[in-house]
């Protein structure tokens, strides 16, 4: 009986079991068919800015431009939003159109969208991660102090006569023939020439060879940077290839080694200066004494200021010249105040001393700035970690681009904003050279903004101011007597916008004012406190 029970009971057992295994599978698919659903429900919740759709691979990177992408992003900006998302590849990517959501997320949230995406191409292989391309760390931090004592606003007297100096030369330059066809080599050699003399001590000669590798060196590098420019940025997984498939890593390596054999030697000249006791105080003899930068970081920073400065003043003073020639009121009321205030004989130039009873000059400084930012997509930043705002999700790692354009062409903020009104800018109180910087967001946002605003808008502020003090501007006109007119859509496009060549016509408001120009540059190339021209070079001033 016992056997009998024993095998009716492990038959049904059997039963039961080949019953309740079908019932057991189905049971386990409808739980994970159910907890898939549910975390999907919880993750749709999280609501992504909206924008357009893309390719399940490689997202939007088709549909984003090479030319001008910041006028592709204004136009998503009026189609999805303030804050539009793309997909560039496998980047997450969020673009902000207002100044208000790049100044609360870059700025008040700025320990979590400091980072920078990391660049294969311009990071890894050309520049050995430069501080724009460098996430915040300690080598960031370092930089970024290093930056610091030499471009906070308390430093700026320091730069007074060079950048006084180096003015007057340039109004001679512009005043040496009538009709420019293209102005863009005389403007960056102002600049190049503060720079130079701030990072190594000494000015640039006329004729140094170095100013065409520094010409150089920055072109390259701002269009390394931007999305898009490097499909190895886009697609990483093509950093695996061998060599001989990889050839833009060749290409970037060839790069490095031009760029670090230029910063060394010009570097290494000061430090043999330094030895003899006789170098200046500047940018590189301040690194030198640094325990924290050894010699290759030292070459790198000093560089990274041709690659951040000379290209961005040169352009702003350019988008200058297309203002005065496009908005010739502004020119004549900046003029008209500078008459009222040193008199109208020619005989006191403007210097820095004097901003502060100039506001209409100092205005047309920040209108410049606003109305064609030079880098007006702006500089892209990463996101750390997720984070919410105004109802919408930002996955960590998103690459944010605060498009400058677009908050410059805010109607809200700047009404008719394409048009050049430095009137915009008045207001009551008197203006100082700390609030220079104020009125645009050319300069970016956050602990990312750029480190040389400061010397920038001082540079750029007496440059145009002695250009409308002692030059008028005027159109070129052609050979059959008529102006040439001027395209505002002819300029450079990618992560820089520069005029591309124009004619231009400036002459002398008297003979007496650029007599007094041309005693200021003797005078100062006199003073002890100017930093003495580079001996290696052919001097022809
Ligand atoms: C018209 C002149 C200039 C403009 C419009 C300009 C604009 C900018 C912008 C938009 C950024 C990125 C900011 C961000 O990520 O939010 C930047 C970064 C930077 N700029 Fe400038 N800049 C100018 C001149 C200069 C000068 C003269 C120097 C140095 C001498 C300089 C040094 C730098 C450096 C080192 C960075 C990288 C900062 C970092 O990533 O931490 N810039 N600049």
């Amino acid at each position: 009986m016992n056997d009998t029970f024993y095998s009716n009971f492990t038959s049904q057992q059997h039963e039961r079991r080949q019953f309740l295994l079908p019932f057991s599978i189905a049971a386990a698919a409808i739980i994970y068919i159910l907890t898939r659903w549910i975390t999907c429900q919880v993750g749709s919740r999280k609501t992504y800015p909206p924008g357009p759709p893309g390719h399940p691979i490689a997202g939007n990177i088709f549909q984003l431009p090479i030319h001008k992408p910041w006028l592709y992003f204004q136009e998503l900006g009026k189609t999805y939003g303030p804050i539009t998302h793309l997909k560039l590849g496998y980047e997450e990517v969020v673009v902000l159109h207002k100044a208000a959501d790049a100044g609360e997320l870059l700025g008040h949230r700025s320990h979590n969208y400091s980072l920078r995406r990391p660049l294969i191409y311009a990071g890894k292989y050309l520049t050995d991660n430069n501080v724009m391309v460098l996430s915040c760390g300690d080598r960031w931090t370092s930089l970024r102090a290093a930056y610091h004592s030499m471009f906070q606003t308390r430093e700026m007297p320091r730069y007074s006569l060079l950048t006084e100096l180096e003015s007057s030369k340039l109004v001679l330059d512009l005043l040496d023939t009538p009709l420019h066809e293209d102005l863009t080599r005389t403007i960056q050699h102002f600049t190049a020439s503060v720079i130079y003399a701030i990072v190594y001590g000494r000015r640039l000669a006329d004729g140094n060879k170095d100013f065409e590798e520094i010409l150089e060196i920055a072109d390259s590098f701002v269009k390394d940077c931007y999305p898009g420019a490097h499909l190895v940025d886009t697609f990483p997984f093509l950093d695996s290839l061998p060599d001989i498939l990889a050839l833009w890593r060749k290409e970037a390596y060839r790069k490095r080694d031009w760029q670090l054999s230029f910063y060394t030697r010009v570097a290494e000249k000061v430090r043999k200066e330094m030895e003899e006791n006789t170098a200046l105080d500047c940018f590189t003899t301040r690194l030198f004494e640094r325990p924290d930068f050894d010699s290759k970081s030292i070459m790198q920073a000093t560089g990274e200021m041709f690659q951040a400065g000379t290209d961005t003043m040169a352009s702003t003073m350019l988008w200058f010249f297309v203002a005065m020639l496009l908005y010739p009121e502004a020119l004549r009321k900046a003029q008209a105040e500078l008459d009222k205030v040193l008199g109208s004989d020619g005989t006191v130039l403007p210097g820095l001393h004097h901003l502060k009873d100039l506001p209409y000059c100092v205005a047309v400084m920040k209108e410049t700035f606003r109305w064609m930012p030079v880098v007006p997509g702006g500089f892209p930043h990463l996101s750390d970690a997720e984070d919410a705002y105004k109802g919408y999700t930002i996955k960590a790692k998103t690459v944010v681009i605060p498009n400058i354009w677009s908050m410059h062409r805010d109607e809200g903020q700047y009404p008719n904003s394409s048009e050049f009104i430095p009137e915009r800018h008045l207001h009551d109180e008197t203006p100082t050279l700390s609030g220079l910087t104020d009125g645009h967001h050319s300069f970016g946002f956050g602990r990312r903004i750029c480190p040389g605003r400061m010397l920038a808008s001082q540079t750029i502020w007496i440059a145009i101011t002695r250009i409308m003090w002692a030059c008028n501007v005027d159109y070129a006109k052609s050979l059959e007597g008529k102006l040439i007119p001027i395209d505002l859509n002819n300029s450079t496009s990618q992560i820089l916008s520069r005029p591309l060549p124009f004619p231009v016509k400036i002459t002398p408001r008297s003979q007496t004012h650029q007599n007094t120009v041309r005693a200021e540059w003797n005078n100062l190339k006199e003073a002890p406190v100017f930093l003495p021209p580079d001996t290696d070079s052919e001097e022809k001033v």
